[in-house]
Order: C-alpha cells, then sequence, then structure tokens
C-alpha cells in the first residue's frame, strides 16, 4: 500500500521554491549586515525562511546585535530588494509543474509569506503570466488573517480556504523548500513535498512526506493527480 493520500488540490510557497529568491534575500541580507560587520549565515538564514518581514527584521536585528531598530532594518531591505528581486529566476520544473496542474484544472493556490509588495518586486518584470495562472494567492506578510509566519499552520489555513469547494488539509498537497515551511504544512494536517536547498541538514527534512533534489523529480500519480505527459 502507498504512504501517500490521494490529494485534489495543491499549494505552492514561492520563495525557493518557484523563484530562486532566497539566494537573492542572502545577497541583501549579507549587504545590509556587512555594514555592522556581521555574517549572514545560513544556519541563520534557516530560522528566518518563511517567517513574515517583520518576524524577520525582530529576529535578525537581536540574533546579531545589529545598532539598528527592526524598522531600520526593513527600511535598509527595500533598497535592496528593488535593486534584486525583479530578475528573480525560476527554480527548474517550477514552470512545467503549474502550466501542468492548471491544464489539467487542478485547483491551485500561492501560500507565500512574502508582503504583496515584495511579490510585484519579485513576479511583475518576467513572471506575470505564469503567476497568472494561481487564482488564489495568500501573502502571509499582508494578510491580516495570517497571524503568524510558518512554521505556524496559518497561512496554509488560510491559503486552503480560498479554494471555493472548501478542501480538507488533507485533500491539499504542499510544495516548500523550507524548514519551517515543511512544519506549517504538518501542522495543518497537510502532505508535504519538500524541495530544500541542498545544505539543509537531512535531519531536518525527515516531516516531509516526500524530499526531491529538483521539482522536475516530481511525479504527479505518487499522490494521485494526473502524470505528466511529456
Ligand atoms: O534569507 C531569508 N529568506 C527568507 C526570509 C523570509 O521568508 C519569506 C519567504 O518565505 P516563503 O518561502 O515561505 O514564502 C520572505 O518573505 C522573508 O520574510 C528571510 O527573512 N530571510
Ligand atoms: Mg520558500
Amino acid at each position: 500500500m502507498s504512504n501517500y493520500k490521494k490529494v485534489t488540490h495543491v499549494l505552492f510557497d514561492m520563495d525557493g521554491l518557484i523563484l530562486n529568491t532566497e539566494d537573492l534575500y542572502t545577497v541583501a541580507f549579507q549587504n545590509i549586515v556587512s555594514r555592522y560587520g556581521k555574517d549572514y549565515t545560513f544556519d541563520l538564514k534557516q530560522k528566518l525562511m518563511g517567517s513574515q518581514g517583520h518576524e524577520t527584521a525582530n529576529f535578525i536585528v537581536r540574533a546579531l546585535e545589529l545598532p539598528i531598530t527592526p524598522d531600520e532594518f526593513i527600511t535598509e531591505t527595500k533598497e535592496q530588494f528593488e535593486a534584486l528581486f525583479p530578475d528573480a529566476a525560476l527554480m527548474p520544473g517550477a514552470r512545467r509543474l503549474i502550466e501542468h496542474l492548471h491544464r489539467k484544472e487542478i485547483p491551485i493556490g500561492l501560500a507565500t509569506s512574502s508582503s504583496e509588495e515584495s511579490y510585484h518586486l519579485k513576479v511583475d518584470k518576467h513572471h506575470q503570466e505564469l503567476f497568472a495562472l494561481f487564482p488564489y494567492k495568500t501573502f502571509g506578510s499582508s494578510d491580516p488573517n495570517v497571524k503568524r509566519g510558518k512554521p505556524h499552520p496559518d497561512i496554509f489555513l488560510v491559503a486552503a480556504e480560498k479554494f471555493p469547494d472548501n478542501p480538507k488539509p488533507e485533500q491539499c498537497l504542499v510544495f516548500e523548500d523550507a524548514v519551517n515551511g515543511v512544519k506549517a504544512a504538518r501542522a495543518a494536517g497537510m502532505q508535504v513535498v519538500m524541495v530544500p536547498d541542498p545544505r539543509v541538514d537531512k535531519s531536518l527534512t525527515e516531516e516531509a512526506t516526500v524530499v526531491l533534489k529538483s521539482l522536475t523529480d516530481f511525479e504527479p500519480k505518487l499522490f494521485g493527480l494526473p502524470p505528466f505527459e511529456d
């Protein structure tokens, strides 16, 4: 018997999963903390991936003992993001999977911890057509219904409620790159396909239902979704 349960709806994380914005966050944050002689290590980054903007600012200012306020940190990030995010590239396999599910009329939703403003910076220049395929979008840092960032389940529960036919959590499959995102999806009662950064320690990927090196390796049939035809 298969360990995987059939799903009918799919929710996508964005940063580091559809778009390679994680490398850009690393550059942006390193540029800022370098001004104060600090390092934005992967260990610190992992703790922040999936959190909301204000949570990130509070955490990083405290963790690195920066001599600025969280609001000042947010102001500094804006300049970096405006320079870096418009040229964000797609992750391998993201376009093929999203277009496939759309073509097969599987309901898909976006569940990003980004703000709506940050979403537009990342998408408007090069990726509008692809993201137009998502009829339902949830922006964690902008949506008052998403009270807490990942690893809390709030965002996936709010995102699932947007589907008009009210799927149960177990009918939803989540795609995530981050440890906090996987925890959030599991806490919401959903199965989750994880495509982690290769630097993530294996012991931190164990909560995922499936762990893949790339979205190109995903087999929809495992979860009762229509197979690729190419
Ligand atoms: O190096 C970082 N990556 C990502 C984040 C946070 O994670 C969110 C993206 O999470 P997700 O992939 O779950 O949408 C970003 O909006 C940002 O707040 C961060 O703070 N630092
Ligand atoms: Mg992500």
